[in-house]
């Protein structure tokens, strides 16, 4: 169905062994396109974290298959040895909390890891300058984090996620801090940078804010996905 954002089919996770495994996805399968915002909510215990690990490469699953794009990632065993590269130039990650560096300004919050990843110092400001424009955070472009407010904090953290183009973003609970208002504006923020900058973005959340506005759900529920589609 989906060519060119992220893709899993039959993925499972299985903690430890024997009598004490435990399940914790048994066959997940999930689509999302590049421009596409898709929530993924459950109860607790469900397996939205683990899933999210396992988008991530942050845990290795137990078997099944994921691809982004044309490139397969995961076929019962990862299909790179660097899962670092992986993670840096295929997924943007943003957290519930911002997790900026407290003495580095804005620009450099975002434009750290293109710096580190060998780009020069005037191009990677260049760029999270430009981001920080998209995200209307330019103003505070040169203010050190602990200056902004919690919903300036989130932008800044979108924008590092954006930082190396990624085709797929996961997002583990973005708007859990933000009141009602700075909720919405964030997840209509995460759908105009998903068609902007041609990314997945998949936001797990237990937010009854944000819920109702999601063209399309995953519910997962012992360790099974299962799509609703809110609107076309
Ligand atoms: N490292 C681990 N070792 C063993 N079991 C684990 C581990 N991590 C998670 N689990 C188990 O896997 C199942 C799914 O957990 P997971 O954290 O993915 O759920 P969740 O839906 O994110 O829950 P919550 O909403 O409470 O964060 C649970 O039964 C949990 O106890």
């Amino acid at each position: 169905m989906v060519a060119d954002g992220i893709r899993i089919e039959s993925l499972v996770k299985t903690y430890g062994s024997g009598d004490t495994a435990v399940h914790a996805l048994r066959g997940a399968d999930m689509a999302v396109a590049k421009g596409e915002v898709v929530g993924l909510i459950g109860p607790s215990g469900s397996g939205k974290s683990t899933l999210l690990k396992c988008l991530g490469a942050v845990i290795e699953p137990t078997s099944g298959r994921m691809t982004i794009g044309e490139r397969v990632i995961y076929d019962n065993g990862w299909q790179t040895r660097d899962l670092r590269a992986l993670r840096r130039d295929l997924i943007g990650f943003i957290f519930q909390a911002p997790y900026l560096i407290p003495f580095l300004d804005v620009t450099d919050n975002v434009a750290l890891l293109p710096m580190l990843a060998g780009t020069s110092n005037a191009e990677a400001r260049k760029n999270a300058v430009e981001l920080l424009e998209a995200l209307d955070v330019a103003h505070r472009a040169k203010a050190m984090p602990a200056q902004l407010s919690g919903g300036e904090q989130q932008r800044v953290s979108i924008a590092r996620a954006l930082v190396n183009r990624p085709p797929v973003i996961l997002a583990d609970e973005p708007t859990a801090p933000l009141d009602g208002t700075r909720a919405l504006a964030v997840v209509a923020l995460l759908n105009d940078m998903a068609v902007r900058f041609d990314t997945a973005i998949i936001v797990v959340t237990h937010d009854e804010k944000i819920i109702p506005t999601f063209r399309r759900l995953y519910h997962i529920r012992d360790g099974t996905t299962v799509e609703e589609i809110v609107s076309e």
